[in-house]
């Protein structure tokens, strides 16, 4: 464990803490470049919260991740988780849309997070790690899918495949496409259907600059649309485009 004062935030990392700090004690810290409310020690649950986090805790085993973990993400506002490999932010990521905490709550809209729930699923659009793709479905035909079983009009899949980068590739099999034609085609299976909660895992990971540069774009788009987005990632230049708080985790 690495550094301990702290603004408010509890974040834990799998490491020993340093002499004089408390295991139990706070850790993490806001970014300075992004004042926010909306992470703090003691969750404050607002109306207009939509992801509400309280005293959150997860441990593999004997190694807790993180713990004493508080916040809440309101529409229309992205968090970025930040911190080095293994600090945790994938594990997070997880918690919030599904995975059980070692302890602690998480909600979505006043709900207890429950996977399973039809609403939930409807409200919120995952890119968690590499996806799997069907092998024997085409670019547009898992987009397509996906739109139709989301409510969405069939032109949708087009539009998305456009927006993204990939309509060239509409005809292929996942399995040949190249890594950041796969991580696009990735992004559009949560763009082709409408959410209030995006909840992101790197998305920036074997995009090309054009690639970055309108990722950027659309997640403002989706924040200036009322989505709440949860994202982890790398890119300070990403962060610093979209992020209105940041949370950070250490190691
Ligand atoms: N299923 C698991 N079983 C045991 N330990 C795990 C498991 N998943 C993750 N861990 C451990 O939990 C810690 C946090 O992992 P996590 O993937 O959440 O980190 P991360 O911040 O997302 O890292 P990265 O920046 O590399 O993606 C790591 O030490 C990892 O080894």
């Amino acid at each position: 464990m690495r550094g301990s004062s702290r603004q408010g935030l509890s974040v834990r990392s799998p490491c020993h803490p340093p002499p004089g700090v408390s295991s139990r004690g706070p850790r993490g810290r806001f970014g300075r470049r992004w004042q926010t409310d909306a992470v703090s020690r003691k969750s404050k649950k607002t109306p207009t919260s939509l992801v509400s986090v309280t005293d959150l805790e997860h441990a593999y085993g004997h190694r807790v991740v993180f713990d004493h973990l508080s916040f809440h993400v309101r529409a229309g506002r992205c968090l970025v988780l930040r911190g080095p490999n293994g600090s945790g932010k994938t594990t997070l990521l997880r918690c919030l849309v599904g995975e059980r905490p070692t302890s602690g709550t998480v909600t979505f809209d006043g709900r207890r997070v429950d996977e399973s729930d039809p609403r939930f699923r409807a409200d919120v659009a995952t890119v968690l790690g590499d996806l799997d793709f069907f092998p024997d479905l085409t670019v547009l035909e898992h987009l397509d899918l996906l739109a139709r079983a989301h409510g969405q009009a069939p032109e949708q899949a087009d539009e998305v495949l456009e927006a993204v980068g990939i309509s060239d590739v509409r005809d292929q099999f996942p399995g040949t496409l190249s890594s950041g034609q796969r991580q696009r085609l990735a992004l559009a299976t949560a763009f082709v259907r409408p959410y209030r909660l995006l909840v992101l895992d790197e998305p920036e990971q074997r995009l090309d600059t054009d690639g970055q540069a309108w990722l950027a774009q659309r997640l403002a788009a989706d924040k200036r649309a009322g989505a709440a987005i949860v994202m982890a990632t790398h890119d300070p230049d990403l962060a610093a485009a979209v992020g209105d708080d940041v949370l950070e985790l250490g190691a």
